[in-house]
């Protein structure tokens, strides 16, 4: 018989919190060493910018000790329990993981962004600590609890996918067609991975598990596939990369650094798919706790980092007076035109719209005023030190859509987020003169670089919803939709599509 290996319960809880710690701070290597690929191999000039820009706030990152994006994640665990383990405590495993969460998420030197809401169909109460994790537990034979940590970003979690096809459905083709369609609200270049068979949850749980399998394309193309998944593998990396979307969707050669698929048996009458999305913030560690304390990882090594030209980042940028900034100012703006901003901006995203749409149902007054204002789509990460902001990169802009003409409406001028906005929003876009700016998702240090002061204005109990007031200066962005209703989400991947 197997010896029984006692793991304590608080080791497991320090485990998971320095290995959160860790993750929100550090890219993993390999997906590093992709990126700075891309960047090399990359032709689209505003495609090799924003990856410039993610390399370099990830540097920044690791270098300041402060998360890679404002959007630390939702913490999801697989663990894998020996069955030859007694776990000492009087907490259950999913509990030990929750209190790891709890702490990593409150560090006083290095808070992370809690993004957990409960009562998800009504309240929407942010749970202040980003509890709880979703944690999945198998046991296996063997004397050690294996633990897959990861904190995925919403945005990407928002486009995972799932269909269940007919037996002789082409799985490629259905990955294809869907990846084409879901925008850049994914942060692109990331991972695209395909679970396929098993029941519907069975194939979700597959596609997230294969996430965070090491990042070995390159490694695939060079020796050549040895079986019918790694061909699969290898058509599905060439042509979502042929479909031009690029980085942020801008246009471009890299979508994907690399392409999962993994697979289980299924009913003769199934086809479970289902297609998980990484973005940028490719955020993931394993850690095997033997009953020996609590498990640390090695920070990687600060050359694992590429130079980046920072004169080829601001080349040909306009400088923008946000505080004397009109309509008329905007209408020789072109998509693809890069621009750096400097004055004030209001901030406010989803709970921030709602909540303005409420008020104005009930005829009462905002405590602020849009007129002739720009909004910028983020929740920060709350400051440390000397910081007037933490991380702030963008959020997804598509979800502020419902919202568009009641903003435009109260005299917004310009509005800045990531990824596409739908057709409607950018006809009203148009057609109120105003337009949509957009910052790199997935550098978010950087753009917190470019905020010189933040105020609470209001909505304080939203958190990191709440609506506050930044002064940027140079802070950098691309016109994604101009005064004529061009949009370079369909411009840049209709140039670079192969
Ligand atoms: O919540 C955020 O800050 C960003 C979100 O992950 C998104 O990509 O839209």
């Amino acid at each position: 018989m197997m010896p029984i290996t006692t793991i304590r319960g608080p080791d497991i809880t320090e485990t998971v919190r320095a290995a959160l710690q860790f993750i929100a701070v550090y890219h993993t290597p390999d997906y590093l060493r992709q990126l700075t690929l891309a960047y090399q191999n990359e032709q689209s000039p505003a495609a090799r910018s924003a990856i410039g820009q993610i390399l370099e706030s990830s540097r920044l990152a690791a270098t300041g000790n402060r998360p890679m994006c404002q959007d630390t994640g939702m913490v999801t665990v697989f663990a894998k329990v020996g069955q030859s383990v007694v776990i000492d405590g009087d907490k259950s495993l999913a509990d030990y993981v929750n209190d790891g969460v709890r702490q990593a998420y409150l560090d006083v030197g290095n808070p992370l962004r809690a993004s957990m809401v409960a009562d998800p169909i009504f309240a929407r109460r942010n749970t202040r600590d980003n509890t709880p994790a979703v944690t999945h537990v198998e046991t296996c034979v063997g004397d050690t609890i294996e633990l897959l940590i990861a904190a995925k970003g919403g945005g990407s979690e928002n486009k995972a996918r799932y269909t269940m096809l007919n037996p002789a459905a082409s799985v490629a083709d259905w990955v294809v067609g869907t990846v084409e369609k879901l925008g850049a609200g994914w942060c692109p270049p990331g991972l695209i991975s395909v679970g396929v068979g098993g029941s519907a949850e069975k194939a979700m749980l597959l596609a997230k598990r294969a996430l965070m399998d090491e990042i070995d394309m390159g490694e695939l193309q060079q020796r050549g596939p040895s079986s019918k998944e790694e061909e699969l593998r290898l058509e599905l990396f060439e042509r979502i990369n042929a479909l031009g979307i690029g980085a942020q969707g801008l246009g471009g050669l890299t979508t994907v650094v690399d392409v999962k698929v993994a697979s289980y048996p299924t009913h003769a009458a199934s086809k479970p798919v289902a297609l998980m999305p990484q973005c940028a913030a490719n955020r993931h560690a394993k850690v095997t706790l033997r009953g020996e304390g609590p498990v640390y990882l090695d920070p990687p090594d600060l050359d694992l980092w590429p130079e980046i030209d920072r004169s080829e980042g601001t080349a040909g940028m306009h400088r923008i007076d946000l505080d004397s900034l009109t309509r008329n100012d905007m209408q020789n703006w072109k998509p693809g035109d890069r621009l750096l901003l400097s004055g004030k901006i209001l901030t406010g995203r989803d709970a921030a719209h709602k909540r303005i749409a409420d008020m104005l149902s009930r005829g009462e007054p905002l405590p602020f005023s849009l007129k002739d204002r720009v909004i910028y789509y983020v929740g920060p990460v709350d400051p440390v030190g000397d910081e007037v902001v933490g991380p702030a990169g963008p959020t997804t802009s598509t979800r502020m859509d419902a919202y568009t003409q009641m903003m435009l409406d109260q005299g917004i001028l310009s509005m800045i987020g990531k990824a596409e906005r739908g057709p409607d929003s950018t006809e009203r876009i148009a057609k109120a003169g105003a337009t949509y700016l957009i910052a790199v998702g997935g550098a978010a240090v950087l753009v917190s670089k470019a905020i010189t002061s933040a105020r609470l204005i209001a909505f304080e109990d939203l958190g990191m919803e709440a609506v506050r007031e930044f002064e940027v200066r140079n802070m950098p962005v691309t016109v994604a939709v101009d005064g004529s209703g061009q949009s370079i989400h369909l411009l840049g991947p209709a140039r670079w599509r192969r």
